[in-house]
């Protein structure tokens, strides 16, 4: 993974995950990718976060494993060591910026609004994270800033699910949605590798 646009192009879902147990994260992983599912977004929302970070890359390599919810200098390291091949942050700070800069991996820095993906853009970002998606104005925001910023590509995430992912998908400015559906917490709180299978199945038909 060399660039933002290729965290893009592996598929038209990202799962977004929060693990509670690190033992949920080597099947949840290899149920993605049974599906179909080629990545998975492991939020750094949790203490387990990081191990299972580091199990999924050490134990499912065919998955491409990034890290989510980085929203601290600090964290961005810690996720690269643990093996993250890519980062994605809720919104964005420069110095967040600059520590994601640091670790030479690709990311999706989070933005709301036509400012912060033009600041964005004069820092050579050409993929964006577009958070939160539904509560921000939705498709139709994100439709309008294909006029005036027509080189930017944007992951929407926040709200979306396998209804409304379509109006997403179909945006000339979008190649991929990110999501928790896929992985409930009561489906891997309860073992349900099926279902999530499942889930990705359906995901992954949606490109
Ligand atoms: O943790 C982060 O880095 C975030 O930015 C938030 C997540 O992307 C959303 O929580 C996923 O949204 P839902 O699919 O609505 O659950």
């Amino acid at each position: 993974m060399n660039s933002a646009t290729e965290i893009l192009e592996l598929g038209p879902v990202v799962p977004v995950v929060v693990f509670t147990d690190t033992e949920h994260a080597v099947p949840a992983a290899q149920a993605l990718l049974r599906g179909g599912i080629r990545t998975i977004e492991v939020t750094l929302r949790t203490p387990v976060a990081l191990p299972a970070l580091e199990r999924i890359a050490a134990e499912v390599p065919d998955i491409v494993v990034g890290a989510g919810t980085i929203t601290e200098p600090g964290q961005a390291h810690e996720a690269a060591e643990a093996g993250a091949r890519y980062l994605v942050t809720p919104g964005c700070t420069e110095r967040l910026l600059d520590d994601i800069d640091d670790t030479g991996l690709p990311a999706l820095p989070g933005v709301s609004t036509a400012s912060e993906a033009l600041r964005l853009a004069e820092r050579g970002a050409q993929a964006l994270k577009f958070f939160p998606a539904e509560p921000s104005g939705g498709a139709a925001y994100l439709k309008s800033l294909t006029g005036p910023l027509p080189n930017l590509r944007f992951c929407p995430t926040g709200g979306i699910t396998a209804d409304n992912a379509p109006s997403y998908l179909s945006l000339p400015n979008v190649d991929c949605i990110g999501g928790s559906w896929l992985t409930p917490g009561s489906a891997l709180a309860a073992g349900d590798w099926d279902h999530v299978e499942a889930l990705a199945r359906q995901a992954a038909e949606l490109g």
